[in-house]
């Protein structure tokens, strides 16, 4: 390694679908990371910040609440100009510069336009990819959520003879994996082992190159592993192909979000019943978000995956905080805003 490349940050970009674990791999992580002066950008397809704030109320000395920059609403791969790089150019800026930076991309953003961007003369001599990290969700591969719908494409090509409308998340969660150094296949709680070998061999066929694949729970692995991958993704982009490599700009044109904000809540289980049924009838990926329960002196913090939620009161509401429940909701184009929101007020 030269001695330029050797100053040059190192940057750890933590990519995986939608409710993988990426946040809860980066507050392991910097549990684990054992003193080493690290900063965050954080980001949310979203318009409420919610993995910023579970990160910055870790309270770890090594990662204080100013290195945790928080990009939400929407993708940093489609923002790369006007958010990443003036964040990562202020976090370098910080008066004690960090010794890595950690950034957690939205669960559709694609990772390859970030790697791209670490070659831009504004940063290109001050950072360098240590390594891509694709968390992935064993269960939903288990369950097919990134397989085509054979169905659907069964019906579309008697409609109009196309083939080529793939599942918009198995295009997401495929530019994940191959732009990856190392794969987290998290959620191994869920599964058991013949199901692991299962999803481990769907992503060896889908990595064409030879990339780790390591197995974890609760995103509990050692910072040691993560960090200091000296990958140098930006030199070797031509290894990570991209279903979009061909267009200049993408969008996410195929998944919508948009916020709930409710109503008081009684009790905490009613709630999450309620949610467990919209998220199944109306097919939806991802709500999570901060809920006030009457009574009671701490917040809410409700994170639902398809339809397998959990929930814990994460800390007090502060002084003069205003008490409001808000959720995000996030699924593929064409959610149904007026049912969910009725279903969820009702
Ligand atoms: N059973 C189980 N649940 C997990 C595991 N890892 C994370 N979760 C849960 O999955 C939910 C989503 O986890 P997050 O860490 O917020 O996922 P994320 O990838 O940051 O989510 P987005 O940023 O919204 O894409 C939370 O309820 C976690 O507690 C795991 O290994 N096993």
């Amino acid at each position: 390694m030269s001695l330029a490349s050797n100053s040059k940050v190192p940057c750890t970009i933590v990519t995986g679908f939608l409710g993988a674990g990426k946040t809860t791999l980066i507050r392991n992580l910097l549990a684990t990371a054992g003193g080493r002066r690290l900063a965050l950008i954080v980001n949310e397809f979203g318009d409420v910040g919610v993995d910023g704030d579970i990160l910055r109320s870790c309270g770890i000395d090594s990662c204080p609440e100013d290195a945790i920059v928080e990009l939400a609403n929407g993708c940093i791969c489609c923002t790369v100009a006007d958010d990443f790089v003036p964040a990562l150019e202020m976090l370098l800026a910080r008066p004690n510069a960090p010794e890595h930076i950690v950034i957690e991309t939205s669960g559709l953003a694609l990772p390859k336009p970030l790697v791209k961007a670490f070659n831009w003369p504004a940063i290109r001599s001050r950072v360098t990819v240590d390594g891509v990290i694709a968390v992935v969700d064993g269960a939903a591969v288990a369950a097919g959520r990134f397989a085509d719908d054979p169905e659907e494409l069964k019906r579309q090509a008697e409609a109009d003879g196309a083939l080529d409308h793939d599942n918009p998340l198995e295009e997401v969660y495929e530019d994940q994996l191959l732009c990856a150094d190392l794969v987290v296949l998290n959620k191994a709680d869920l599964l058991g082992e013949s199901e692991l070998a299962g999803v481990e061999r769907d992503i060896e066929r889908t990595v064409p190159r030879a990339v780790k694949v390591v197995r974890t729970s609760e995103g509990r692995i050692d910072a040691a592993v993560l960090l200091g991958l000296g990958a140098a993704a930006e030199d070797d982009l031509a290894a990570r192909p991209s279903h979009h490599d061909a267009e200049e700009e993408h969008d996410h044109d195929d998944f919508d979000t948009f916020v709930v904000d409710l109503p008081a809540i009684l009790e905490a289980d009613a709630l999450i019943s309620k949610l467990r049924k919209a998220a199944e009838d109306h097919d939806i990926l991802r709500i999570k978000g901060f809920v006030a329960i009457e009574g009671k002196p701490m917040r809410l913090l409700v994170q639902g995956v398809g339809a397998r939620f959990s929930q814990h009161f994460d800390r007090a509401w502060a002084v003069g905080e205003a008490r409001s429940s808000r959720l995000v909701v996030i699924g593929e184009k064409g959610l149904d805003q007026d049912g969910i929101r009725k279903a969820l007020n009702g």
